[in-house]
């Protein structure tokens, strides 16, 4: 569940006659999601005939300093063609409020579900909708810098520390070992360019296989533009705990992106390292949260071990096995 702060109703109504919105009907927090609190909204509408928005309220790792680089990068893509939801201004041209005490904004809803098992063709859809992602992005002049880069994941690691090995014996020296792995041979010229850098099932939205959204912009930011590519495949292309690859799930993917965009030979070389550096990301954060997170806590704490098994099977893969499609 992540509602962290929980807003009373008559206090949303209050917010929504800043906009042409209309009168709020109901208001649902979102179990989803673990970084923000949202809540579906139903209201009137301006018109009278009823509409849904999403109100977020900024939680955890997002700065609200960031908040006019998320706002302007989906105002480009949008423009662009690409389905991401707009932030939404109110009459006085004003998109970031604050509401309960957290900086807070209201937001176009889309519609499609996430899917939990995708198919191989939810997959291909999903690597075309990142390199069509890609191609709009070109030109953005926005840049951000990626917090959860390679010195990133060494701050993190080094705030785990010790604890590493009350989630599982021996995992504090295999991360160790993967950081110097990485900082050895990570990749330092290849293209870069803003990434959605989460593109997980659960930031996108489909009907069957056709994509109807993109969401959750909250870690794009400035970096190497493949590895984009390695998170969205490290997130659709397992079973949830990671311990089985789909490679239908895994061509379709790399399919999609290749007709969208294409990789260069340089990024095909580079691919499993980057998918190496996208499982240890996903591993520190989740390490990161568990030790962090009571168990007790109302949000239900993603399991790191999950990408262990992603990064065990990606130090052991090649790139025609991940590639060639
Ligand atoms: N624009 C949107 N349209 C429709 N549903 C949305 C939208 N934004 C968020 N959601 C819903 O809220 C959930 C949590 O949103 P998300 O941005 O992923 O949260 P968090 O940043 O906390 O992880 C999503 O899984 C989705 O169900
Ligand atoms: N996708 C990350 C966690 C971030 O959560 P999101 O709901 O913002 O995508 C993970 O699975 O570890």
């Amino acid at each position: 569940m992540a509602v962290y702060t929980h807003v009373p109703a008559e206090d949303i109504d209050a917010f929504l006659t800043r906009y042409d919105a209309g009168r709020l009907v109901s208001a649902k927090g979102i179990a989803e999601g673990v970084e923000n609190s949202n809540y579906l909204l139903e209201t009137t509408g301006a018109d009278g005939h009823g509409h849904r928005y999403i109100l977020t309220l900024y939680e955890k790792r997002v700065d609200e300093a960031d908040l006019p680089f998320f706002m302007d990068l989906l105002d480009h893509l949008g423009e662009r063609g690409c389905l991401v939801p707009r932030f939404i201004a109110d009459r006085d041209g004003k998109r970031l409020q604050q509401l309960s005490g957290r900086p807070a904004c209201l937001i176009e809803f889309l519609t499609g579900i996430s899917v939990t098992e995708p198919t191989a063709g939810q997959a291909r859809a999903a690597g075309a909708a990142l390199g069509q992602l890609h191609k709009a992005a070109e030109g953005f002049a926005g840049e951000r810098r990626n917090a959860l880069d390679l010195p990133g994941w060494h701050d993190l690691a080094d705030k785990c520390g010790e604890h590493f090995d009350d989630i599982a014996p021996g995992l504090h020296r295999r991360v160790a070992d993967e950081l110097a792995f990485l900082d050895a041979h990570w990749p330092t010229d290849l293209p870069r360019a803003v990434i959605h850098a989460d593109l997980f099932p659960d930031n996108v939205l489909m009907l069957g296989d056709e994509v109807t959204g993109l969401i959750d912009f909250y870690f794009s930011c400035t970096d190497i533009r493949a590895y984009d590519l390695a998170v969205t495949h490290s997130a659709w292309c397992f079973s949830n705990d990671g311990a089985t690859w789909f490679g239908d799930r895994s061509r379709a993917m790399i399919a999609g992106y290749e007709a969208a965009h294409g990789l260069s030979a340089a990024e095909r070389t580079a691919f499993p390292i980057l998918c190496r550096g996208a499982a240890l990301r996903f591993l520190l954060t989740r390490a990161y949260d568990w030790i962090n997170t009571p168990p007790d806590a109302l949000v239900t704490r993603k399991d790191p071990l999950a990408y262990l098994r992603r990064l065990d099977f990606y130090a052991k893969a090649t790139p025609a096995e991940l590639l060639d499609i």
